[in-house]
């Protein structure tokens, strides 16, 4: 038996936490989180602000009293400040200031990833906010209430900022979503299928500005406006969107850290440099299958599967994550996008002699009355021709199709294997040369 402390309880640590009582009800966990919530899913901020649906009551899954429940300690509220890995203590504030210390024989560290603030005038301005907390989401839907709030400024057209400029508009205010590449989810899409979405923000009434930096938020004390360089506009709020960075303030000085972004180098076993210390989820590093090497990507899905891999290693079970490739899907204003692995412009910069093979058809016959177009992309190294990527877009549901993708990469399939895979059809659902196919046999 071993005494396991757990600093941070979101998705990552709360994968870990109920994997370890779940399974290893024999080790000792102690968990600490500084929030006064945990397991709150971030994508519902933007359903519930835009009120695609009516309470955010339904965005939490665990809650303290089910770790309690299973004999964990817990501490939330308590802000770890300083952990001596030579002694392996950890030190403790909570919320009415009393220091709590705790050893430990195994130490996770789950602490996730803060928003970018970018150094601008005006940052600290009342109306400027960032939504990565579920005290963020209740801020902003505030604000959203206010009829004085008119215009909002989304900075950032990722993920996060195209999903809460649809929820600004949804509730009826002025939505401007600025971006300083020349298309929105340049992170996630080629700009083939990212067009597609620019033009689905606009037509719907988001005001699009690409190539666009800021230079201020403007205001005396409250937000009244935003210089970009090229132009004012005039907005109540504004939202930050720009990213996430790893929060690896408390290990850092200690432990590895990875040269890009500062995450914490994990091995495949969610190990860091200092064997008794795990990291997980946001903080720590991925193995990316797509590139063969260490990557940075925040999202929910790594965070928790993380979390189990950390869980059952601490607990002397060795098992490997398999790697990652990123998988991510967005629907705004009805139009679905997924994808998995490299887009075409990251596949080259990474060094691969990329090619691309792209196909659109109907999802179904064409005497099917329901039926939209499908678009997809496939990326692969036209050495090895490994897929390395994959991309969907459609009115259609077409989310589960990026699923095979993500094992192919994971599996180093070929671009050549697709080509007579099984696919089933049936005309309710797909047609028998079907994109996936046809996108295969057509590459070069
Ligand atoms: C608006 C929004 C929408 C999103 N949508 C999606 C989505 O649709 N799909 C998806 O896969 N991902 C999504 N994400 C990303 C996803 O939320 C993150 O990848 C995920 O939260 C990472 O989980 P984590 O547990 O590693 O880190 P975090 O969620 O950052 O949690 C870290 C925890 O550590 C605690 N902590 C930090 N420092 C300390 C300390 N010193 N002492 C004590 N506690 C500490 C924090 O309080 C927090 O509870 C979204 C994110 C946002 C903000
Ligand atoms: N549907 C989902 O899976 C989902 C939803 C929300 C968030 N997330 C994850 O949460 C994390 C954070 O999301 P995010 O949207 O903040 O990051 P992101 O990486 O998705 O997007 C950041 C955007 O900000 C832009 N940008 C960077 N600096 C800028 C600047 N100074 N001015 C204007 N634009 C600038 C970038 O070009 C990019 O388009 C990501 O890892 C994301 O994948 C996922």
């Amino acid at each position: 038996m071993s005494k396991v402390v757990l600093v941070g309880a979101n998705h990552a640590g709360t994968a870990c936490a109920n994997t370890l009582l779940d399974n290893y009800p024999e080790h000792e966990l102690v968990i600490f989180d500084r929030n006064n919530n945990i397991s709150y899913l971030g994508c519902g901020t933007a359903l519930w602000v835009g009120r695609q649906i009516e309470s955010p009551d339904g965005l939490f899954y665990c809650s303290k009293d089910v770790f309690e429940s299973k004999n964990a300690t817990v501490y939330i509220e308590t802000e770890v400040t300083h952990i001596d890995f030579k002694a392996k203590k950890i030190t403790a504030k909570n919320k009415e200031g009393k220091e709590i210390v705790e050893s430990y024989d195994k130490l996770v560290l789950a602490t996730g990833s803060l928003p970018i603030q970018p150094k601008l005038p005006g940052i600290n301005l009342e109306g400027v906010q960032s939504v990565k907390l579920f005290q963020d989401a209740v801020a902003a839907d505030k604000r959203m209430s206010d009829p004085n709030i008119k215009s909002v400024a989304v900075v950032g057209a990722g993920y996060i900022g195209v999903e809460i400029a649809e929820a600004v508009h949804r509730r009826g205010k002025k939505a401007y979503l600025f971006d300083v590449r020349d298309t929105s989810l340049c992170g996630y899409y080629d700009a083939e299928l990212t067009h597609d979405m620019d033009a689905v923000l606009q037509k719907n009434g988001v005001n699009l500005h690409l190539n666009e930096s800021v230079v201020s938020i403007d205001g005396d004390t409250k937000v009244t406006g935003i210089t970009t360089n090229k132009g004012n506009y005039q907005v109540d709020m504004v939202v930050l969107a720009i990213g996430f960075n790893p929060n690896t303030a408390l290990g850092r000085d200690h432990l590895k850290i990875f040269g890009k972004n500062q995450a914490y180098l994990v091995d495949l076993h969610q190990q860091t440099s200092d064997p008794d210390v795990f990291a997980i989820g946001d903080c720590a590093t991925v193995f990316s299958n797509a590139l063969q090497d260490t990557a940075y990507i925040a999202l929910a899905t790594n965070a928790v599967r993380s979390g189990i891999v950390a869980a059952h290693n601490l607990a002397g079970t060795k098992i490997a994550s398999n790697g990652v490739q990123g998988s991510n899907g967005i629907s705004i204003f009805g139009y679905n996008m997924v994808s998995t692995g490299l887009t075409l412009r990251a596949a080259k910069e990474a060094g691969f002699q990329a090619m691309v093979t792209e196909f659109e058809d109907l999802q179904r016959p064409a005497f099917m009355k329901e039926n939209h177009p499908v678009k997809i992309r496939i990326v692969y190294d036209g050495d090895t021709r490994r897929i390395l990527g994959a991309q969907m877009a459609s009115y259609e549901d077409i989310s589960m199709g990026i699923h095979m993708f993500s094992l192919a990469i994971e599996q180093k399939i070929t671009i050549d294997h697709l080509k007579l895979v099984d696919i089933f059809f049936l005309p309710h659902f797909n047609q028998p040369y079907n994109y996936i196919t046809m996108a295969a046999i057509t590459a070069k």
